[in-house]
């Protein structure tokens, strides 16, 4: 699915929050957006899966206004990954991900043995299989941030949203989740906040800076030793893996580089 996004303008009481973006996604494609606290990721996103609604420009996925579709037909083209969890109802974690079916399903019917399968496949691949009975509300950050990933999986949407889906995940099932994304090859667009994750795994990386974007091109084109600088505010010194052929990022907190800048490792 192509997702275009052209002048998305956002703000609230007269603050601009989100200022003229323009981007798109390609088939296929997993596009990261970084950027600092509060630099309008999330206010971004949340436009695109509205539940804010754009005070100017126009979202469209392949080629149709999102505006014209009905929640349900962009549920079926639009899975989303939040970061909002809470849930005021005891669900099962296999209701949870069955949710994901019903933008697929008329008003009064009833789930099928296909629902069931889907349902159970997209458990596994998240490592979730064995907790289908157990209570979505007592499970940990990342219990509960797997569950929803496995939700949207089960929702076959071609085009996925997800505002920092690792949060809250250890290492493992953090490289396993972005590992899936890219092997899925589901169009993607998620806000991230490990640049080093971003570079491994995403085709391209929007950087957002005060609501508006400041840089967007492959990993290797976008950052630099100087966009840390301007836009996080961190030195670091960056290094092509001799294996994985990927950008790796080292950070300098401000403590330590003057103790490399004596010894002269300091290399940015
Ligand atoms: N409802 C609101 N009322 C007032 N300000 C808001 C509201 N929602 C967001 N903001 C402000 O808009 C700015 C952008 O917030 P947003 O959550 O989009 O940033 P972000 O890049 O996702 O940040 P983070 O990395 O911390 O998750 C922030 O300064 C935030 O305080």
């Amino acid at each position: 699915m192509k997702v275009e996004v052209q002048g998305l303008s956002y703000g609230i009481k007269g603050v601009p929050i989100v200022q003229d973006v323009d981007l798109q996604v390609n088939p296929g494609e997993f596009v990261g957006i970084i950027g600092p606290n509060g630099s309008g990721k999330s206010t971004l996103l949340k436009n695109i899966y509205r539940v804010l609604k754009p005070q100017a420009g126009w979202i469209s996925l392949d080629g149709q206004a999102l505006s014209e579709l009905s929640y349900k037909e962009a549920a079926q083209r639009m899975a989303v990954v939040s970061q909002e969890t809470s849930s005021v109802f005891d669900f099962t974690v296999w209701d949870i991900v069955l949710m994901g079916r019903h933008p697929h399903k008329g008003m009064f019917a009833a789930d099928t043995k296909g629902d069931d399968a889907l349902v159970r496949e997209a458990l596994d691949r998240v490592g979730m299989g064995d907790y289908a009975r157990r209570s979505f509300s007592n499970l940990s950050g990342g219990e509960k941030q797997r569950v929803l990933i496995s939700r949207a999986l089960a929702q076959q949407s071609q085009f996925l949203i997800m505002d920092e889906p690792t949060n809250h995940l250890d290492i493992r099932y953090q490289l396993q989740i972005m590992d899936l994304v890219r092997t899925l090859r589901i169009t993607a667009l998620s806000a991230l906040h490990d640049l080093n994750m971003a570079c491994y795994f995403c085709d391209r990386i929007i950087v957002m800076n005060a609501g508006q974007v400041h840089a967007s091109g492959t990993p290797d084109e976008v950052i630099t030793p100087e966009l840390l600088e301007e836009v996080f505010g961190v030195s670091a010194e960056l290094a092509v893996h001799p294996v994985t052929r990927r950008l790796s990022i080292t950070y300098f907190p401000e403590s330590l580089q003057s103790q490399f800048k004596t010894k002269g490792a300091l290399l940015v």
